[in-house]
Formats: C-alpha cells, structure tokens, sequence
C-alpha cells in the first residue's frame, strides 16, 4: 500500500517495558502502534525498555501496523540513547515528546538523520502556538495531541465535550492539514468507558483527526470504526462521483443528489472517503 493511503484510524501505545503487550500487538487489529519509552515506562525501567524494545523490533511480525517508537525527550538523560538505539531498529518513524519548537526536530535529525520520518507529540501550549512551523518541518509526517500534557500545562478543567482543549485541537488539525500530514488525537483515559470513547471518537473525526491514540486493546474497535467512512458515506460518495460525471458529459459544472450541490470540490472529498475505504480493504487483506 502506498504509505500516504495508510490508515491511522487507530493507533495503540504500548509501554516498551510490557513484553506480553509487545506480544499481543502482532496479532491486534490496530492501523499503528506506538512503542513507549516516556511516559508508560518507570524511570528505573527505561534502560530496560529501550533493549526489549529494540529486539522487539528486530524480531518484528507487526505486518501492516505502522511502528512508531516515542522516545525520551532529548533534554532527558534517556532522550541521547533512545534516539541512538532507535534510529535503525526498524521502526517507520521516531515520536518526538514535549516539542517546543521545530529546532527540537533539527536536533533529533542530528543524532537519527534526516531519513526517518519523525512525529511530534503536541502537547505543550507552546506546541500549540507553533503548530504551523513544526508541522511544516521536512521531516515531520504525524502530529499527535498530547491532551493529558496540555490539561496540565493548560491548567484547565477536564470535561467530557472538551471545551477547553478545543482551540487546541483544532490548531494541531489545521497544522496538519497545511503541511498534508497526519493528525492523530489524544487518548481517552477511561479505558474501560466505551461510550465515553465512541463519544470523542466521534468528535475527533469531527474535527478532521485522522485517528485517535488508545491505551488498551478494548478500545481499538470503537476507534477503528469511529474513522472509518460508513456504508452509506461510501455508497452517496459514489453516486455522487457518477453524477458529476454525467453532468460534465452534459456541459454543465454542478450536479444534484439527494437535494444538494455537487460541484468538483465535493468530488474531491467522494473521492477521498473511496480511496480510504479502499485502503483499509486492503488493509485487513494483507
Ligand atoms: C492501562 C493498562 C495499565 C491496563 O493494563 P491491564 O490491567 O494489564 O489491562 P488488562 O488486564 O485489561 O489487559 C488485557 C490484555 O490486554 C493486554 N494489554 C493491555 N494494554 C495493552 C496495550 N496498551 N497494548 C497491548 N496489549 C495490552 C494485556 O497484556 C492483557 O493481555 P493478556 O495477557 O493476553 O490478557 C494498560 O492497558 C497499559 O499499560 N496501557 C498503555 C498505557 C500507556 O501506554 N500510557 C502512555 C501513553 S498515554 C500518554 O502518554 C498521553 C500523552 O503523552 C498525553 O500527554 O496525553
Ligand atoms: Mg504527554
């Protein structure tokens, strides 16, 4: 599958230090995974993870999984050797915490080069602020909203619509969207609360995420269907396409279906709910 199509409806961070959950994985239906050494590992455990990581990784067997390791920020003591160790242990792309600013991504590329995709955890209100500039970093192909971080340093309440997170949210998509590269949102802390997660999957996807980050294999389901193009989505996707295919052969620039305007714009996004129902076919196949 060409990797620009890949889908990231969802995306399961697991702790570098839990080998039955690095186990587990292989067999999980999760479009992406990421690999923790921050915050899911204990500071006494991080040297530990780091090397049942990287044989993880060597001994791979995650198939499709899109394998994204987030590493110590560099101002840490671990960051330097995570990013030592990682750099060609065979993941797609590093996951940089606690970006300030795209200079914090210049100084990743020095250790790892400038071939490894990296992503960036946007989760401080400075993040936010710059969102533009680190999205825009040659490097960078994922944004992922570190909503627990940004509650802290936000100093603002949790609530269940997310009010106060939503100029937030809303930066870290435009961001992406600008630089045409993944946006992922934050994770759901109530793991066991299924209806609390299809809730802000639902407006997650609303407002334009590609996917949402989970903390627990009981929550893939709900994600992996939240971001996926209904049938009915598909189904009015291509009638609207045939439409406007008739009505060009016809002269004209606009059709009708279902009592509202098609013009070229809307086949745009037809086309993109077709292409990504398509990917995750393809997906599952392999
Ligand atoms: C939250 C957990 C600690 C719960 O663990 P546990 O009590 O073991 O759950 P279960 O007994 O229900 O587990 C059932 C089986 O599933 C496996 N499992 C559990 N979680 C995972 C996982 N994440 N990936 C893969 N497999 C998993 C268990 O091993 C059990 O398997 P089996 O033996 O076959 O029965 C735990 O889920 C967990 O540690 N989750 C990840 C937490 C994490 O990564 N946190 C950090 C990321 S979130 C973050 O940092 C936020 C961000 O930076 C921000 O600022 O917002
Ligand atoms: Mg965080």
């Amino acid at each position: 599958m060409d990797s620009s199509m890949h889908p990231y409806r969802s995306v399961l961070y697991i702790p570098g230090s839990k080998e039955r959950g690095l186990e587990k994985a292989r067999d999980l239906p999760t479009d992406a995974i990421i690999f923790d050494l921050e915050d899911a590992v204990a500071p006494d455990a991080k040297a530990a993870a780091r090397a049942t990581l990287v044989e993880a990784l060597r001994q791979g067997g995650y198939g499709y999984r899109y394998k994204i390791v987030r590493i110590n920020a560099l101002t840490t003591e671990w960051g330097l050797e995570d990013a030592r160790a990682l750099r060609d242990a065979g993941a797609d792309a590093i996951l940089l915490p606690k970006v300030n600013t795209p200079s914090d991504i210049d100084n990743l590329s020095d250790v790892i080069g400038t071939d490894l995709p990296v992503w960036t955890m946007m989760e401080t209100p400075v993040s936010v602020f710059n969102a533009r500039e680190i999205a825009a970093h040659r490097q960078v192909t994922g944004l992922v909203a570190g909503t627990n971080d940004l509650i802290k340093d936000l100093g603002c309440r949790v609530r269940a619509d997310r009010m106060p997170l939503w100029a937030s949210l809303q930066m870290i998509v435009m961001a992406a969207r600008a630089a045409r590269i993944v946006a992922v949102d934050g994770v759901y802390n109530r793991f066991r609360d299924g209806d609390g997660l299809k809730f802000e999957c639902e407006q997650g996807r609303d407002l334009g995420f590609d996917g949402k980050t989970l903390i627990h294999p009981a929550q893939l389901e709900i994600a992996n269907t939240a971001f996926a193009p209904t049938n009915s989505e598909i189904e009015l996707a291509g009638r609207q396409i045939a439409a406007y295919e008739e009505s060009r052969a016809s002269g004209q620039g606009i059709a009708v279906v279902d009592g509202q305007i098609v013009e070229n714009l809307h086949v745009v996004s037809a086309q993109r709910i077709l292409a990504k129902a398509q990917a995750i076919r393809e997906m599952a196949a392999e």
